[in-house]
């Protein structure tokens, strides 16, 4: 048992999906894997662990923000051994041709956050996905002809901006969408020698400002689901 997580040694596979919402983390769970087991209930950030086409796969709700899936990925590497981390997120599009419900693979994840400024003093770390998991992800899409987008992403501290057009700039520069988690994901990854991806569907759109309900996120997010499921 970790500080935030319930689970006995040996209760997580080596491989977790990581939707913010543990509400999806319980649909993944029910609806993909067989024999789903609870493992964790603390602060209702349910995690769970069952079988997907013969592999022993988990799914471990993060919360929001980098401070909160640093928490669960630390203690997901460290006391549980996991090695590979999956984030199944939503995210805004930055970019006109990027529509509701596209799939995004984050190649890279730029960041307003300041969590690697202390360990990299004057320098700048760019948060990166895992080679293996991203080229694993692309030949099964290709194979599946699930269309998707890869490139660099924004991880934001902040979801609500003061000035609703400061994302043109990233825009501008070619960031497709923006979430609140990947580059910390990608950080403690590259920190302990694992690997991660973050694979993400587009909820809402900052250009023309549509969006998915919430029921969609908790309870839709099917391809996205079926990629991380055959990332690993
Ligand atoms: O749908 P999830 O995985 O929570 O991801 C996105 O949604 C939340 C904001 O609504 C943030 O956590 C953001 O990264
Ligand atoms: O962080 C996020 C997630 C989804 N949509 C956004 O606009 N921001």
């Amino acid at each position: 048992m970790s500080l935030h997580i319930e689970a006995k040694k040996g209760d997580i596979a080596e491989s977790v999906l990581l939707p913010g919402d543990p509400l999806r983390a319980k649909w993944i769970a029910e609806n993909y894997l067989e024999n789903p087991k609870c493992y964790n209930n603390i602060r209702g950030m349910l995690g769970y662990t069952g079988n997907y086409k013969g592999k022993r796969v988990s799914v471990q709700g993060t919360g929001m923000g980098i401070p909160s899936i640093l928490i669960y990925c630390t203690e997901l590497i460290k006391e549980y051994g996991v090695k590979n981390l999956i984030r199944v997120g939503s995210a805004g599009s930055y970019q006109p041709d990027i529509n509701l419900m596209d799939i995004i693979l984050a190649m890279s994840a730029s960041t307003n956050s300041a969590i690697n400024q202390s360990v990299f003093p004057n320098s700048i770390f760019a948060p990166t996905a895992n080679f293996d998991l991203l080229m694993k992800t692309t030949d099964y899409a290709k194979a599946k002809k699930i269309p998707f987008r890869a490139g660099n992403i924004l991880t934001s501290d902040k979801f609500y901006e003061d000035d609703p057009d400061s994302f043109r700039t990233w825009a501008d520069h070619g960031v497709l969408c923006v979430e609140m988690e990947t580059a910390g994901l990608y950080s403690v990854a590259a920190k302990y020698g694992v690997k991660a991806l973050a694979i993400l569907t587009i909820s809402d759109s900052l250009v023309t400002k549509e969006k998915i309900t919430a029921e969609i996120r908790e309870t839709k997010l099917a391809q996205m689901t079926e990629l991380a499921l055959n990332s690993f």
